[in-house]
């Protein structure tokens, strides 16, 4: 069984016997049939994830490796908040009619702000930073930008990402530690396709920046099972699990810019049966 199966059956049993309904409460997401979405839902749950020992993929059911890729990309490397510049159809029901999703995700990492050394955007702060002083604690990503959520058509839920460069313990080596917050998580739908996601941003940074990678924390404020969503959990934590599978990443990529989809891959992945899983919009 790989650790972050272990990890997923813990929170899910944890959620669906510990946490409290939201039935009756005033919430905004509705089905496709116009009912109202409501979950299972407890509060503050964290995950921490060795990336030195596994990649964090769930084999209980497969993970949509090359999409999940593909809008981390969108995201933190071509910095688009338009669905046309992504390859999968995820966004499609929260974008206008131009594809634009508002100033959300993509959008904010571009923007560009002043430092002391000049101009520049969330993502290559963070990486001058890496590269330039790799112990600051002071290393973070928002997203979550106030003045600018009533032009976002959903606001961030992966919101922000704090980095930490530490010793490795009993060595001289260095690693790339990340702290990713999450405000609100669906977990069947999102929670493993957004921790892998982050674990392969904290591979990425940590091969052009220098370091080994180290721990990602997932700290999830609202973590939520969809009420039609739980049949699908009960069957999916009951399944058999097998080893985590191994994670390629092209190691002569130097430059962020540089990585393609095609520059990561899962090994010897074994996983279950594909769910379909309907998501609350
Ligand atoms: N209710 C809700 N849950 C979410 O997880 C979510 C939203 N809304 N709104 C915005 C984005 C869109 N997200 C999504 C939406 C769909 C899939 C999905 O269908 N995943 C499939 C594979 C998709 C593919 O290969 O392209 C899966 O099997 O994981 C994943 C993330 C995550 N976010
Ligand atoms: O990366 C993502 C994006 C979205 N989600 C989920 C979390 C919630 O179920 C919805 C957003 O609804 P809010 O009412 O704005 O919280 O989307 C996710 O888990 N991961």
């Amino acid at each position: 069984m790989s650790l972050a199966d272990q990890i997923f059956i813990n929170m899910c049993k944890d959620i669906l016997e510990n946490g409290t309904s939201t039935e009756g409460e005033k919430v905004r997401p509705k089905w496709e049939d116009g009912s109202y979405a409501y979950t299972i839902k407890k509060f503050g749950v964290v995950n921490r994830y060795d990336l030195s020992k596994e990649f964090p993929a769930l084999t209980l059911r497969k993970l949509a490796f090359k999409s999940c890729i593909d809008e981390l990309l969108w995201i933190w490397q071509k910095k688009s908040n338009n669905i046309k510049d992504l390859n999968s159809h995820i966004w499609d029901s929260w974008a206008d009619e131009n594809g634009s999703i508002g100033k959300a995700y993509g959008y904010q990492m571009g923007v560009k702000h002043k430092y002391k050394e000049g101009y520049m955007d969330q993502v290559d702060r963070v990486i001058y930073e890496l590269k330039n002083n790799p112990f600051s604690r002071r290393i973070i990503t928002n997203m979550y930008v106030h003045q600018d959520l009533h032009e976002m058509n959903l606001y961030p839920c992966a919101y922000s990402m704090t980095f930490n460069v530490t010793n490795k313990p009993g060595s001289d080596k260095l690693v790339l530690n990340a702290i990713l917050n999450q405000r609100s998580n669906d977990i069947l739908t999102a929670n493993n396709w957004n921790v892998c996601q982050y674990a392969v941003l904290v591979h990425m940074l940590a091969q052009v920046c220098g370091y080994e990678v180290g721990e990602l924390v997932h700290v999830i404020a609202d973590a939520h099972i969809y009420d039609r969503h739980i049949p699908i959990v009960k069957e999916l934590i009951t399944r058999p699990t097998y080893d985590a599978p191994e994670f390629y990443m092209n190691p002569d990529v130097k430059d962020f810019y540089d990585f393609k989809v095609e520059d990561f891959e899962l090994r010897n992945y074994k996983y279950g049966p594909k769910v379909d899983i309907p998501v609350a919009v």
